[in-house]
C-alpha cells in the first residue's frame, strides 16, 4: 500500500525558506545561504537569501492566510500569491525589463521565487529621501501603456481577453479596495486613522453628499469597468528604482478593471511629494506627473494603430477612450489621496513630518487636492490644468 502525502501551506521561517531555496537548485549545492525577512508591507512575508561566498541571490514572497498589518482577525486568500505571480508574468509579456523576472510558483505555500531587486530602492523612500531618478516616468508611462493596452480590448481578442478576467477574478483584494480607497475614508468607520486636529476636515468630508455621490460613481466604474489587467495597487512603495532601472513590484491587486485606476494611484502617490516638497525641490516631480501622462498617452495611441478592433479608425474614438481615461484617472487619484491621508494604510511621506503644523498643514492639503480632483474631473482637460489646482491649495 502506498500513501500518499499532499504538501500542506505552513508559513515559512527564515530557517525553512533556506532548506526552501536549497530545493531550487538555483545556488550551487554546497553553498552556504544566509536569510532575512525583510518584508515592509502590509500582507505579507518577502525572505531575501543570499549565498555567503558568491554573489547570487533570489527573493522568496510567501503569502499569510491573514493580512500582516492586522493579524489572524484579518483571513485573507492565499490565492493572491499565484495572482501575484502569473501578474508579473503577464506583465512581462509587454514590459520586460519593467517588472522582476518570476523564477518559481508554488501555488500550495503561496510562494512566489523571484528576481532580487536590492540593488535598487524603493522608490517612495528615494523620493522622500530626494533622490533622482530621471528614468521613472519615461519607465512607468511605457509599463502603463504596455500593460493596459495589451491586456485590453484594444489588444486581444475578445475571447482571449474574457479568458484573462477569468484568470484574474480577485474579489477579495478587490473587497480589501473597495471598502478602504472608496468607502470607509468616506465614513465614520473604525478602519479610518486620523489625527483629532483633522477631525473637521474629516467631518466636513463624512458630510459631503455632492463629493460621496461622485466616490460612489468611481466605486461604481472600478467594480464594473473590465477595461484591462490593472496591477491594481501602483503606488510608489510597488516600485525599486535607480538612475538608469525601474521595476514594478507587489501586483498581488492585480484584477480587470478601469485603465485610470493604475495610472491615478501613481499620480496621486507623486501629487503627494509636491505637497511635502519645498518649491526648488517640486519641479522634477511636477515634470514625472506630466512626463508619465505624455508618454503613457502617446504610447497607448502608437499601439492604437496595430489595434484590430472594429471601431479602431472611427473618428473621434481614439480621443473619447483617452479622455475617459483622463478624467477617471484624476478621479481615482483623487480617491488614493483622501484614503493615504485618513484612510487605514497611510504613507511615510506625510506620516514622517516631524513638525506638528507642517504635517497636518500638509493632509488639509492633500484632502483638498483629493476633493478637487474628484469633483472636477470631467472639467480639468489637461496636466497644466491639474497642476493650476495643486498651486490653487498650496500655502
Ligand atoms: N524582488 C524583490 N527584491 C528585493 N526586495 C524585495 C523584492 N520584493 C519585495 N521586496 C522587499 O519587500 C518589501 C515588501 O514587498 P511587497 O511586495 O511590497 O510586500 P507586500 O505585498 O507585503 O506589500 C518591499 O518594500 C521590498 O523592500
Ligand atoms: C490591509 S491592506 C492595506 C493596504 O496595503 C496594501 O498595500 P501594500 O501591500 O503595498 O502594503 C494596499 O495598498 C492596501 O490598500
Amino acid at each position: 500500500m502506498t500513501i500518499a502525502i499532499e504538501k500542506q501551506y505552513e508559513s515559512l521561517t527564515e530557517e525553512g525558506a533556506v532548506l526552501y531555496a536549497k530545493e531550487l537548485n538555483f545556488f550551487p549545492p554546497d553553498a552556504e545561504l544566509e536569510c532575512r525577512e525583510i518584508g515592509d508591507g502590509n500582507l505579507n512575508y518577502v525572505f531575501y537569501i543570499k549565498e555567503l561566498s558568491g554573489d547570487k541571490s533570489l527573493i522568496i514572497k510567501q503569502a499569510l492566510p491573514y493580512a500582516k498589518v492586522v493579524g489572524e482577525s484579518w483571513p485573507l486568500t492565499l490565492k493572491r500569491a499565484a495572482i501575484e505571480a502569473n501578474a508579473l508574468k503577464k506583465h512581462a509579456e509587454f514590459a520586460a525589463g519593467l517588472v522582476p523576472t518570476v523564477y518559481a510558483i508554488d501555488e500550495v505555500l503561496a510562494i512566489t521565487v523571484m528576481e532580487d531587486l536590492s540593488h535598487l530602492k524603493i522608490a517612495r523612500e528615494g523620493l522622500i529621501e530626494l533622490e533622482s531618478y530621471p528614468n521613472l516616468s519615461k519607465h512607468i508611462g511605457k509599463y502603463l501603456a504596455q500593460t493596459l493596452f495589451h491586456t485590453s480590448d484594444f489588444g486581444l481578442h475578445p475571447f482571449e481577453k474574457k479568458k484573462l478576467v477569468s484568470e484574474f477574478s480577485n474579489p477579495e483584494l478587490c473587497k480589501i479596495t473597495e471598502d478602504l480607497i472608496f468607502t470607509d475614508p468616506f465614513f465614520d468607520k473604525e478602519t479610518n486613522d486620523f489625527e483629532p486636529l483633522l477631525r473637521e476636515a474629516v467631518k466636513a468630508i463624512w458630510n459631503n453628499g455632492t463629493l460621496k455621490l461622485e466616490v460612489a460613481k468611481l466605486k461604481n466604474s472600478f467594480m464594473t469597468e473590465a477595461e484591462a489587467l490593472l496591477h491594481g495597487d501602483l503606488h510608489t512603495g510597488s516600485i525599486f528604482a535607480s538612475e538608469t532601472e525601474t521595476k514594478v513590484i507587489d501586483p498581488e491587486f492585480a484584477f480587470y478593471g478601469p485603465i485610470g485606476f493604475d495610472v491615478g494611484l501613481f499620480l496621486a502617490n507623486l501629487i503627494v511629494q509636491t505637497v511635502t516638497r519645498e518649491n526648488d525641490k517640486r519641479v522634477v516631480i511636477l515634470n514625472h506627473i506630466q512626463q508619465t501622462w505624455e508618454i503613457f498617452s502617446s504610447e497607448f495611441s502608437e499601439l492604437w494603430k496595430t489595434s484590430s478592433h472594429p471601431f479602431k479608425d472611427t473618428e473621434g474614438y481614439k480621443e473619447y477612450i483617452l479622455d475617459k481615461i483622463f478624467s477617471d484617472t484624476l478621479g481615482f487619484a483623487g480617491c488614493e489621496l483622501i484614503r493615504r491621508t485618513i484612510g487605514l494604510a497611510h504613507v511615510k511621506d506625510l506620516d514622517s513630518i516631524e513638525d506638528d503644523n507642517q504635517r497636518i498643514n500638509f493632509k488639509k492639503q492633500t484632502l483638498q487636492i483629493g476633493e478637487a480632483l474628484i469633483l472636477k474631473r470631467y472639467e480639468i482637460c489637461s496636466i497644466d490644468e491639474v497642476f493650476g489646482l495643486l498651486e490653487r491649495f498650496r500655502k
